[in-house]
């Protein structure tokens, strides 16, 4: 006998034939809305952690930096509606024109990424009190409401947790994989799984974790100071997906978020720099195996929608 998911996502599968790929279909029969691809992108990548506060935003502003000096096209969407931290990160404050033609914004640029957010199009003292559905449909109008294109890569930098953001990123865009930042901390670790498996639950493919801040290099002796107990991250790694890259906690990449100038930037001959173009070039390889966007709207039988 049949799952009655799987009897109904085959029946979908015939009525709307090759354009409806499995997974596809398999998110309609649970009754999720069809991902529709962004207009000219080709990837979507999601930076998410559960706790805030972990690096998300400064491996998002770099891992974005470090693909676009590997010289890829790359966006910056700040998905952050309440605490948006790439205005800062990427010193890219004013706000964005709008295309009289097609009345879509047109992200501003800086470092050679194309960067949108909230903290754009809102006084920078100016609190945001929203429920639910706004802070989705400010999502939608960020992702779908903006000239991205011709990009290879947009990066999504995501508040912490599980929250409405990630649930309408999930279910509206054609995720192609997620980066987790977390800290080696029980804390943050027991969170970042939970949002792992939401993740894994609404089919997005998790592409491994950037552990951050469990060590620091002296400056002076190059010895490397452990912050945290063996078992604390043996445990860490049992729970959490493979790891890209460790990042080390460093006094100049605390300072380059301050500045406005990313590390890789400022300092791109350093070993941490080193690490974010290791994390650049390894998703590129993951990228560069997936099924091209023409495929993707093969599959979807996708363009564009006007979110
Ligand atoms: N490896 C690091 N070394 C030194 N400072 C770091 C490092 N990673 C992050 N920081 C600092 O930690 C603070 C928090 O980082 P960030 O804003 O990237 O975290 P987040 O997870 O995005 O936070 P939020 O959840 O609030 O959006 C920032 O001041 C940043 O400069």
């Amino acid at each position: 006998m049949l799952h009655p998911l799987v009897r109904v996502s085959r029946l979908l599968r015939r009525f709307y034939g090759t354009k409806l790929s499995d997974h596809q279909a398999a998110l309609m029969a649970r009754g999720l809305p069809k991902r529709e691809p962004i207009s000219g992108v080709q990837d979507i990548i999601v930076v998410a952690s559960g706790k805030g506060g972990v690096g998300k935003s400064t491996v998002a502003a770099n891992f974005a930096c470090s693909l676009a000096r590997l010289g890829k096209r790359v966006g910056l969407l700040d998905a952050d509606i309440f605490g948006p931290s790439i205005p800062l990160l990427m010193n890219v404050h004013s706000e964005p024109l709008v295309n009289d033609r097609n009345n879509l914004m047109i992200p501003p640029q800086n470092y050679n990424v194309k960067c949108l957010s909230m903290g754009m199009l809102t006084p920078p003292d100016g609190s945001i009190i929203w429920r639910g559905p706004l802070v989705m449909s400010a999502v939608q109008r960020l992702l779908k409401g903006a000239e991205w294109g011709p990009l290879d890569v947009l990066v999504v930098d995501t508040p912490p947790g599980t929250g409405d953001v990630h649930l309408s990123l999930s279910q509206h865009a054609p995720i192609t994989g997620v980066i987790l930042v977390s800290t080696p901390h029980t804390a943050a670790v027991q969170v970042t799984v939970r949002g792992a498996k939401m993740y894994e639950k609404l089919g997005v493919p998790i592409f491994g974790l950037v552990e951050n801040m469990r060590y620091s290099i002296c400056e002076n002796c190059s010895q490397r100071m452990e912050f945290f107990k063996d078992s604390t991250c043996a445990r860490s790694q049992e729970a959490l997906p493979r790891k890209l890259i460790s990042l080390p906690l460093d006094p100049h990449i605390a300072e380059c978020c301050e500045t406005g100038v990313p590390v890789v930037i400022k300092h791109p001959d350093s070993d941490y720099s080193k690490l974010f173009t290791q994390l650049a070039g390894d998703i590129t390889d993951i990228l560069d195996k997936q099924p091209k966007v023409a495929d993707k709207d093969k599959a979807t039988g996708g363009g564009n929608s006007e979110g």
